[in-house]
């Protein structure tokens, strides 16, 4: 195979801890940023986590504006880039979708971004790439600028509501069949494919299981425990330059669903339950995979994510056309509506 020159960009500083996005200013000031700061939130996160990240920077001397964005869509990239004008850093406060819009934003205007999770439900926190909906393409995968550091507050993560921490397991669980899917893809289509970024995906997602029990409600040990495996994680994105090693046949069953069922489930969630079918369609112990989720307190059901059975079996006819060029399980055809219906039953999905 031939070898391109590589780049591997990773966070500077990583700081995890009970009350550290108290430090956010000082921290930004010991990264030598001065200036403007432009902070992207959501609606509910700008009250637990924003307002103290601006107090913090205030009290350090930077200057700040903030803006609140609902959707992971290219409009509210836009409409953040268009406010960057005299910026000199861009921090994304909130869960996932806020992270993704924040950093595509400051990628696009040239911009450092700093990660400040409020939920440990999602492996994009330390991650290069941008899941974002684009018109009728649906999610597309973007690349981004690495997030120059990472302040992950484990009080805040903590008294976050459970469901986004096992939605965060159950998205490194998917690790799994992402694999699976990119060594096939490997195989068949010569793709480009790392040992280590494999094994660090799969390592993490194997450790997250093991420590399934130590997972509570409640207790700062288990955001700690979670937020570490989705760094993790990201960074075995950032070795591979591509979500490959987190993002495979299951992430295209959820990405389906996304656009089809009325009321989608976290992202986290709906990995889960697709890992279940994908890993079944590998051959491989998919019963391990459900018995792992339910340690987690993850959904393994149609009913638990909520979403009515038809739409499970509507996604996994449309999974194959989401990110065509992201060979999986699901081949080019994807599967009859009579194959899926099987898969769903077989695993107890539906
Ligand atoms: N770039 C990458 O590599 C990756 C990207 N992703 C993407 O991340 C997204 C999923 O992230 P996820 O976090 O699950 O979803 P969201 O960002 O939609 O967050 C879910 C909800 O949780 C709320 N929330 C966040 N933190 C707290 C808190 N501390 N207390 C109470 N509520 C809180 C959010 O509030 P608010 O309304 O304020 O936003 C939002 O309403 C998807 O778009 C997915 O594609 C996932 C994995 C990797
Ligand atoms: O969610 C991801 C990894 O967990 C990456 O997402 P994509 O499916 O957008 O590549
Ligand atoms: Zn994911």
């Amino acid at each position: 195979m031939e070898m391109n020159p590589r780049k591997i960009e990773l966070p500077m500083e990583i700081h995890t801890g009970p009350g550290v996005i108290k430090n956010t200013g000082i921290i930004c000031k010991d990264l030598r940023f001065k200036g403007k700061v432009m902070v992207v939130t959501g609606y509910k996160t700008f009250n637990i986590a924003a307002k103290d990240v601006i107090g913090s920077l205030e009290a350090e001397g930077f200057e700040t504006e903030y803006v609140k964005v609902k959707e992971a869509s290219m409009e509210s990239v836009m409409m953040v880039k268009e406010n960057l004008e005299d910026m000199s850093l861009v921090l994304g406060v909130g869960g996932g979708k806020v992270i993704d819009v924040a950093k595509m934003a400051a990628t696009l205007a040239g911009l450092s971004f700093i990660s400040v999770p409020t939920a440990a439900s999602h492996d994009g926190i330390a991650s290069p790439r941008a899941s974002i909906r684009d018109g009728e393409r649906g999610s597309v995968s973007m690349k981004a600028t690495s997030p120059i550091g990472v302040i992950a507050d484990t009080d805040i993560i903590i008294k976050a509501p459970f469901r986004l921490l096992a939605s965060g397991c159950a998205d490194i669980v998917s690790n799994y069949t992402a694999i699976l899917d990119w060594k096939l893809a490997h195989r068949l289509l010569n793709e480009r494919y790392s040992e280590s970024a494999a094994a660090l995906s799969l390592m993490t997602a194997k450790m997250i299981i093991k420590s399934a029990d130590a997972i509570k409600e409640g207790l700062e040990r288990s955001a700690r425990l979670v937020v570490k495996s989705l760094i993790s994680s990201g960074i075995a994105i950032s070795i591979a330059g591509t979500s490959r090693p987190a993002s495979g046949s299951e992430h295209k069953f959820s990405h389906a669903l996304d656009r089809i069922a009325p009321k989608p489930a976290l992202h986290g969630e709906q990995c889960g339950v697709g890992t279940i079918m994908m890993m079944h369609l590998h051959g491989g112990d998919w019963r391990f995979i459900k018995d792992a989720l339910k340690k987690m307190h993850a959904p393994t059901t149609a009913y638990e994510l909520g979403i009515e059975p038809e739409y499970i079996i509507e996604a996994l006819t449309k999974a194959h056309t989401i990110r065509k060029e992201r060979y999986t399980i699901l081949g080019d055809r994807g599967l009859t509506r009579e194959a899926a219906e099987k898969l769903a039953k077989k695993t107890e999905v539906i």
